[in-house]
């Protein structure tokens, strides 16, 4: 079954370009077709720069929706932490884990206007749980999945269901995607938008049959014209 959640998408969210590394958001913004920017303490940490910092980078090349990860532990502390990162910049959406402090957090940020998104979902029934607390948006971790052996595009399959079955509108992230094909997987069974690291991004337009085919058209091309 082809799902026609893109359609139904806003245009803004389909694809995040999952970094805090500017240079790799500066060159992938040149495509057109980023539409926001996912980052985490992971990533933040590879660019070795506060937040802030990151965030007024990103803001003085892009406009669009920034997500960024609150690191509280404790549901109270998460919510002050998320109204304060909101309040760094327009357009900010709060990762937050779908464990029982992320899910509480949620629940009254999301009354708040603030955006949510539940992340680091590595089962159906925490995609259920953000779901219910109305989180705009939540991530399931595909890759990481896969990583330990398990499936990641089941776990992915299996949110869609419940989504669907229950009329839960959170819009479903396939985070944590390792090569092009799970992203294409992960499109083909439902997925409102990607979150692909430049890497990956990347891959969305590589072909070796492609380079041949270019290289191939230009010699026979010169060999007439030149
Ligand atoms: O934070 C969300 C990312 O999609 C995680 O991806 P990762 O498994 O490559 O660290």
């Amino acid at each position: 079954m082809l799902y026609l959640t893109w359609r139904n998408v806003k245009m803004e969210y389909r694809i995040f370009l999952d970094t805090a590394n500017i240079k790799e958001i500066e060159e992938a913004l040149k495509t057109g077709i980023v539409t926001g920017i996912a980052t985490n303490p992971n990533k933040m940490a590879k660019a070795g720069r506060t937040y802030e910092d990151v965030l007024k980078d990103i803001r003085s090349i892009f406009d669009g929706p920034v997500a960024v990860e609150a690191i509280s532990t404790k549901a109270e502390d998460i919510i002050n932490e998320a109204q304060e990162l909101s309040s760094m910049s327009e357009n900010i959406v709060i990762k937050i884990p779908a464990n029982i402090e992320g899910i509480k957090a949620i629940n009254k940020l999301v009354p708040m206007g603030v955006k949510t998104n539940a992340t680091l979902i590595f089962n159906p029934a925490q995609a259920l749980a953000a779901g219910l607390a109305n989180s705009p948006f939540i991530s399931p971790f595909i890759g990481r999945v896969n990583d330990i052996g398990h499936d990641g595009l089941t776990l992915f399959k299996q949110v869609r269901e419940i989504y669907d079955f229950y009329d839960i509108n959170s819009k479903v992230i396939a985070a944590s995607i390792k090569n092009c094909s799970e992203a294409i997987n992960a499109v083909l069974n439902g997925a409102d938008s990607l979150a692909l690291t430049y890497k990956v991004f990347n891959q969305l337009f590589e072909h070796p049959l492609t380079e041949i085919g270019i290289k191939n058209f230009t010699r026979d091309y010169d060999s007439i014209y030149k």
